[in-house]
């Protein structure tokens, strides 16, 4: 035990709670001009672990008083389905936000079932559209993916909005996570480093963060020692691990936490840190694309 650090565990989960009331007072204040944010979420196949994640979206989607929809695809449904299923929803005026969760069975094309999501409708901010404006930091229009983007909320609790003079480093290149996480950082005037699979002696390089993002889906692979004394530790690792012979799986992230918590400055906790934020960053994105849309229908002259 070091004496010397008071380590702060952040808690995602009250975060999210404050996020998401913020999101539930600005859709009653919209439904005022009648309009209401629909999110869309579709599901292709039976996986137990994406069942469980799209019915708490669809849960959290009512509770802010959105429109939710569950569209439920065969694990052999046709690719063309899916993306016509997509147009319609494309076209569909009630629907703000669409949602085609991840991973798709290996007959359907991802790449190409995201790319035909309406960039406006693109909630995950996958599409190019969202990722080039965040690449060049178009931010005003930009959908940011909600595990960077709530992320960044979490590290601002700490930081605040101007990382200027901090070092950042991502483990993990992953599009849907490292690589927009290391843009938000830099837009930040975070220095950012992305280290990886690949990075020569990962442990020193990490040893460089005051803020490190471990995103890299293996279980406690970043160590105490990974640690620069008083960092700011974000772990983006979702790891189900068995827990014993009788016992449930048990969730664990990226960060061996009961290490890290001795020489962190603060350290997001698995589970109860990044996930909640997830969740209530895609309302909040959802809520963001229907705003969008009902300024549109104003008229311009
Ligand atoms: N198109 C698409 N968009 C996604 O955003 C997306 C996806 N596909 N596919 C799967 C991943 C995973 N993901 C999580 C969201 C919340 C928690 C979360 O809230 N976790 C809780 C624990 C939940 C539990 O106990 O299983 C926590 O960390 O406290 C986890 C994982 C979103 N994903």
């Amino acid at each position: 035990m070091n004496a010397e650090i008071k380590t702060q565990v952040i808690s995602g989960k009250l975060a999210a709670e404050a996020l998401l009331s913020e999101v539930k007072a600005t859709t009653s204040e919209l439904a005022k001009s009648g309009v209401q944010p629909g999110l869309a979420v579709v599901i292709v196949g039976n996986d137990p672990a994406s069942q469980v994640y799209v019915s708490s979206k669809g849960k959290k989607a009512e509770e802010c008083g959105f429109l939710s929809i569950k569209h439920e695809l065969p694990e052999d449904a046709a690719e063309k389905d899916l993306l016509d299923l997509i147009a319609s929803l494309n076209r569909d005026d009630s629907i703000h936000g669409i949602l085609v969760q991840i991973p798709l069975p290996a007959h359907i094309d991802a790449g190409k079932v995201i790319q035909s999501i309406s960039p406006q409708k693109d909630v995950d901010g996958f599409h190019f559209t969202n990722v080039g404006k965040l690449g060049t930091g178009m931010l005003e229009t930009a959908f940011v993916p909600c595990t960077p983007a709530g992320s960044m909320r979490l590290i601002e609790q700490i930081h605040g909005k101007d990382l200027s003079g901090l070092t950042a480093v991502v483990v993990g290149r992953s599009n849907i996570v490292g690589k927009p996480m290391a843009s938000l950082l830099l837009a930040a005037n975070a220095t950012v480093i992305i280290a990886h699979s690949r990075t020569k002696n990962l442990e020193a390089m990490c040893q460089q963060a005051d803020i490190l993002v471990a995103a890299v889906g293996r279980p406690k692979m970043i160590r105490a020692d990974f640690l620069k004394p008083g960092a700011t530790v974000i772990d983006v690792g979702i790891n189900r691990v068995a827990a014993g012979p009788d016992e449930k799986s048990k969730l664990v992230g990226d960060v061996d936490f009961d290490g890290a918590i001795d020489r962190a400055g603060a350290i997001t906790p698995v589970p109860g840190g990044v996930g909640p934020m997830t969740i209530a960053m895609l309302m909040s994105n959802t809520l963001r694309a229907a705003s969008l849309a009902a300024a549109l229908k104003i008229r311009t002259y």
